[in-house]
């Protein structure tokens, strides 16, 4: 088809000369005053070798109407002469060949600085094909980041730690090591408030733009590359730069992110060079994760394969989608801003691939929207302002009760929940005549109460009479899709009480190993199938149960020598009855740390 292309190179001129456009369909929906996702294209310049070649631009702006593109193919037809075949698309803020980074930045980069420095979580992506200018857009970019937020233009004082790592399959590995063997792989762990933590991946404060300039570089010169027939300096990873922005003066605010990812481009087996088993598994594995992304979009838009408005988001099938969780999971809590770097190369050999790109960025300019947050849910700590939580304290604290001013003088659900259980204890007392116990159960009673929320499904339904694709109403009514059924509820607790699963319980005073944390222990077998040479960490033989008291024989789970890390101790075990458990919950383990850590 190429060969064809540039034998007709002349007629194509002529036809795309003669186009006359017609009006381009307006999206309907009024323009969201404050969107939380700003969509752009990027078309690149034609380069030298390409016009050197024959190739010539198929993608054009329109003078008059902004936002909008003509993408014209060249129609082989059976007798007579090629036709045109014209597409229009709606594909938000275009920049045409002759726009800068500079424009780019100011238009949809800047605005994300104020945003993740008051603590919220900002994301810029690129994707597109091969050669489209992906790698070229992102990394002037994250130069301009680097120079604004050490201008001094942001308000106050912030930390600022730097991660960059590349995904590729289903690896994460760490861009920033020392390693001298290259990049070291480590985990993506999901913790109880359903954040991605890099576990084991490097993160280095930086004080000034030259500082995180040089860790850029650093990080370049790791990132896997390798010849393209589009691009000789392909990459061959999706990479991403992670910055965490820390608020030193205000202990209650969240941290701030803002995420940067220069997406590998998608390619078919055409355009490679080398055609080994490793280079085919690995174009395999780009693909799948783009096409895991391609499926988010998809969802968040309504528009999933099945036509169901009540779309799964499949973000946990891949780590590029993982990492981008906050963009995607609609049950997602913290307020988020995107910006999407649709890029496009303008060569009419390319037009494939470029309808692609334009169509997801179509796709996902429909589902711009202003971010709600998460009506408040008495049972759903994570959705609790400062008043429930005030609320929460005096009516369930005890007798007598915290005061609400010394447990949570500003903090929200969220915030109180990822307190340090040693200063929850501290603060608790503060209050005459509250004791470590009674503080301690007090922690262990709102942990129990979150950890559960986040194993029910909401049973809100999806957009009641909107008839919208509202994100909100989609984060409202849909799960996340660590909520595999649409319409079970699921068995109550007790009823999933079996040999395997991990449980929170509550032991009793006289229990040697009481931890300071949440004691959890893993279900090993019925009380009374333990055998009669059973005997637990006491030295005890395991009784048969009495009085027909439902127990169970388990191994004790301890803690780790990092904050929140467990170790399964599967020689220690205690009888404990299904009185004393609390709820469910899920380890994940880290190879990285050797150690577990709460999922859910
Ligand atoms: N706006 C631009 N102006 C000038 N040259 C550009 C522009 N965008 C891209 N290029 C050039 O196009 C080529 C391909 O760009 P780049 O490497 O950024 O593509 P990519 O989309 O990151 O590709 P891959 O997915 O294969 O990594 C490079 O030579 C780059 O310098």
């Amino acid at each position: 088809m190429e060969e064809y292309l540039l034998q007709n190179v002349q007629r194509y001129q002529l036809l795309v000369k003669r186009f006359v456009p017609p009006p381009a369909k307006r999206n309907a929906a009024p323009e969201p005053t404050a969107s939380n996702l700003v969509v752009a294209t990027r078309i690149r310049p034609i380069l030298e070798d390409e016009i050197s070649s024959g190739q010539v631009p198929a993608i054009f702006t329109r003078k008059n109407e902004s936002g909008v593109v003509d993408l014209h193919e060249l129609k082989r037809v059976v007798r007579g002469l090629p036709t045109l075949n014209s597409s229009v698309y709606q594909a938000g803020k275009v920049y045409g060949a002759d726009s800068t980074t500079d424009t780019i930045y100011e238009d949809i980069v800047h605005p994300l600085l104020p945003w993740v420095w008051a603590g919220n979580v900002g994301t810029l992506f690129a994707y597109g094909q091969t050669g489209s200018g992906k790698t070229f857009s992102i990394s002037r970019l994250e130069r301009s980041v680097a120079g604004a937020l050490f201008d001094g233009s942001l308000p106050g004082k912030r930390k600022i730690f730097v991660s960059i790592f590349e995904l590729a399959g289903s690896s994460a590995r760490d861009l920033l090591s020392s390693q001298l063997t290259g990049p070291a792989p480590f985990q993506l762990l999901e913790d109880s408030f359903g954040d991605i933590q890099l576990s084991g991946a490097s993160e280095f404060e930086v004080g000034f733009t030259g500082e995180f300039l040089q860790l850029i570089e650093q990080a370049t010169a790791y990132r896997k590359t390798a010849s393209t027939e589009k691009n000789s300096g392909s990459s061959r990873s999706h990479a991403v730069c992670r910055l965490r922005i820390v608020n030193p003066d205000a202990n209650v605010v969240d941290d701030g992110y803002l995420y940067l990812v220069d997406l590998a481009g998608s390619e078919a087996a055409r355009d490679i060079f080398d055609h080994s088993a490793d280079r085919m598994k690995e174009t395999r594995e780009i693909n799948m994760s783009l096409s895991v992304l391609k499926d988010c979009i998809r969802s968040i838009a309504g528009v999933s394969t099945s036509n169901s408005k009540k779309s799964y988001v499949p973000f946990r099938q891949s780590t590029l989608t993982k990492t981008l969780k906050h963009v995607f999971d609609p049950s997602g809590a913290r307020k988020c801003k995107t910006a999407v770097l649709a890029c496009v190369n303008p060569s009419f050999l390319d037009t494939g691939a470029t309808k692609n790109t334009l169509r997801y960025a179509e796709m996902l300019f429909a589902t711009r929207t202003t971010h709600k947050q998460p009506g408040h849910n008495p049972n759903v700590p994570m959705t609790w302002s400062n008043k429930d939580v005030r609320h929460y304290i005096v009516t369930k604290s005890g007798n007598p009760s915290v005061a609400p001013f010394d447990l949570a003088p500003n903090e929200t659900g969220a915030q109180l929940l990822r307190l340090p259980v040693e200063i929850f204890v501290e603060r608790c007392m503060k209050t005459p005549g509250v004791t470590e116990d009674q503080a301690r159960a007090f922690h262990l009673k709102l942990w129990s109460l979150h950890t559960d929320s986040q194993q029910k499904q909401s049973t809100k339904k999806a957009g009641q009479g909107s008839g919208t694709t509202d994100r909100q109403t989609l984060a409202m009514s849909n799960k996340s899709s660590r909520d595999l059924s649409e319409t079970s509820p699921g068995p109550p607790f007790i009823e999933r009480i079996r040999p395997g699963i991990t449980i929170s319980w509550n032991p009793p005073a006289h229990f040697p190993f009481h931890q300071k944390s949440q004691n959890l222990a893993v279900v090993l077998c019925p009380q009374d199938a333990a055998g009669e040479h059973a005997v637990d960490v006491r030295g005890n033989f395991v009784q048969r149960s009495q009085n027909g008291e439902k127990a169970f024989l388990c191994a004790l789970v301890l803690s780790g020598e990092t904050a929140l890390s467990y170790e399964i101790h599967l020689w220690k075990q205690f009888v404990v009855p299904v009185q004393d458990m609390q709820a469910e919950v899920i380890l994940e383990y880290d190879p990285a740390t050797r150690y577990y850590h709460i999922s859910v």
